[in-house]
């Protein structure tokens, strides 16, 4: 696996989050073909998959996206995204904490965390988050068991703290209000990876976040 040539220093504001039946070669394809349209990240959020097919998948998808400026951030999982020469982890209530991983983590690396509010906000942010992911904004059918949508306000409170990406069942028609709300970015599963033709879905979130 060569080194990544490109690694860019600007945070993420479009994060693709994997949401597809079998991790393969349609599956790396359909994710070059976001990148290509100008997705700057793509998160490894693959529940069915073994450790070791996580990390065989995300290190085909940096080898893949060298040269790109996207980064590849692995949900929930710090030590398979170091072993997997991933750019970050996104971690979430009850996985390691942010100020762990922090700790395992080499210069650059982007470390993001989830929250509800503005509270858990400024958690993260003391412990050394790049990011919150905020949410769930609005209903999603991808995840089961999750709270009520939070809305916009919390969502607004929680982007004053660090910058905030939306998520749960955001699409380009969303991203209007969200950024409105200070959101930073988005997070988008399904309006992507469950899209018939997931490039111009990818291209269609692109344009809507640079019109915001
Ligand atoms: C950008 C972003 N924000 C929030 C989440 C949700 O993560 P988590 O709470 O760990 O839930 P799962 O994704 O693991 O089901 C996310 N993945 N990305
Ligand atoms: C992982 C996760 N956590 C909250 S919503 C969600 C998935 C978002 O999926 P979608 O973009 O399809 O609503
Ligand atoms: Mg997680």
């Amino acid at each position: 696996m060569p080194a990544k040539e490109v690694r860019s220093d600007v945070l993420p504001r479009i994060h693709c989050i994997t949401h597809f039946g079998s991790y393969d070669d349609e599956a790396i394809a359909v994710l070059e073909a976001v990148v290509r349209q100008g997705v700057d990240a793509v998160q490894v959020r693959a529940k069915s998959l073994s450790d070791r097919q996580i990390v065989a998948f995300t290190r085909i998808l940096v080898d893949r996206l060298a040269g790109t400026s996207v980064r590849i951030i692995v949900n929930d999982r710090v030590d398979l995204a170091l072993a997997a020469g991933a750019d970050g982890v996104h971690l979430g209530r009850d996985d390691v904490p942010v100020a762990a991983a922090r700790r395992l983590a080499p210069l650059g690396f982007l470390v993001g965390g989830t929250c509800r509010n503005a509270d858990q906000a400024r958690e993260a942010k003391a412990q050394g988050a790049d990011y919150v992911g905020v949410g769930p904004v609005y209903p999603t059918t991808t995840k089961s068991g999750l709270p009520n949508p939070i809305g916009l306000e919390t969502l607004r409170d929680a982007a004053r703290v660090l910058p905030a990406i939306a998520i749960s069942g955001i699409n380009a028609e969303r991203v209007p209000e969200v950024m409105a709300a200070g959101a930073y970015g988005v997070a988008v599963a399904s309006a992507i990876c469950r899209s018939p033709q997931p490039a111009i879905a990818a291209r269609g979130l692109v344009d809507a976040i640079a019109l915001a």
